[in-house]
């Protein structure tokens, strides 16, 4: 079974307040996504395996370790997952970035795929799947189909949203128990349109200006 992580940190917390508030703009939102997205990249990197090293230093050879395992690949799912990526390239600059477009119909609330574009080697990688929003989880689920189609495995896939509805995580967890998901907050509940009830509305539509 894969892990479920509330990342509790304090400056994680805080910062997730501030861009509920309904009254904050796009340019700190903006701003304030990113910023949390490298904290969580920190938290979701926590298990990367290391092996040892030897090196020299200016005083004495010595064994150290660095990272071992699979390189990354961050994964998007567009348009708000792409708020996510630039906070986590800056701890992990190496990261392949692959993308997977989809919207949810905002009356069946199922979601609809509209673009893959993934790195060549995107099997061997470690996967972050990326999206601040986790709802009724359609959309998660099919961007695991998705990459589970194209031969990747349950086991090299994390999802990092920074809300969560419990409906989600069940729904993700029920039919992808080996993936990761690690989650800023968890919320109450879903309310009778699909969102996140406290939440913070419409992350695309408040990352990138529009409605
Ligand atoms: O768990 P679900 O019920 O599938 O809902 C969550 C999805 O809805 C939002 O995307 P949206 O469809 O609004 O597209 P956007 O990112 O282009 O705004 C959000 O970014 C997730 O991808
Ligand atoms: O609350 C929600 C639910 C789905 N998508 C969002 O952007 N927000
Ligand atoms: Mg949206």
């Amino acid at each position: 079974m894969g892990k479920f992580e509330v990342i509790d940190h304090p400056l994680i917390q805080h910062k997730l307040t501030m861009i509920r508030d309904k009254n904050v703009g796009t340019k700190f939102f903006r701003e304030t996504v990113k910023e949390i997205s490298t904290l969580m990249a920190y938290e979701v990197a926590r298990d990367m395996p290391l092996k040892d090293v030897e090196i020299e230093t200016p005083i004495a050879k010595t064994t150290q370790k660095e990272l071992a395992g699979k390189k990354v690949a961050i994964i998007p799912i567009l348009r708000a997952g792409l708020g996510m990526v630039d906070g986590m390239t800056d701890l992990i600059p190496a990261a392949k970035i692959g993308f997977i477009g989809m919207y949810r119909d905002e009356e069946t609330l199922k979601p609809h795929e509209y673009f893959v574009k993934l790195p060549n080697d995107i099997t061997e990688r470690q996967l972050f799947i990326v999206d601040p929003m986790l709802a009724t989880g359609g959309s998660a689920m099919m961007a695991i189909e998705a990459l589970k189609n194209r031969g990747c495995q349950e086991q090299n896939m994390k999802f990092a949203c920074l809300v969560a509805a419990p409906e989600g995580v069940k729904a993700v967890r029920e039919a992808y128990p080996d993936v990761d998901i690690y989650t800023a907050g968890l919320d109450d509940r879903l309310n009778e349109d699909g969102y996140i009830v406290p939440g913070l509305g419409d992350a695309g539509d408040r990352l990138f200006g529009t409605k």
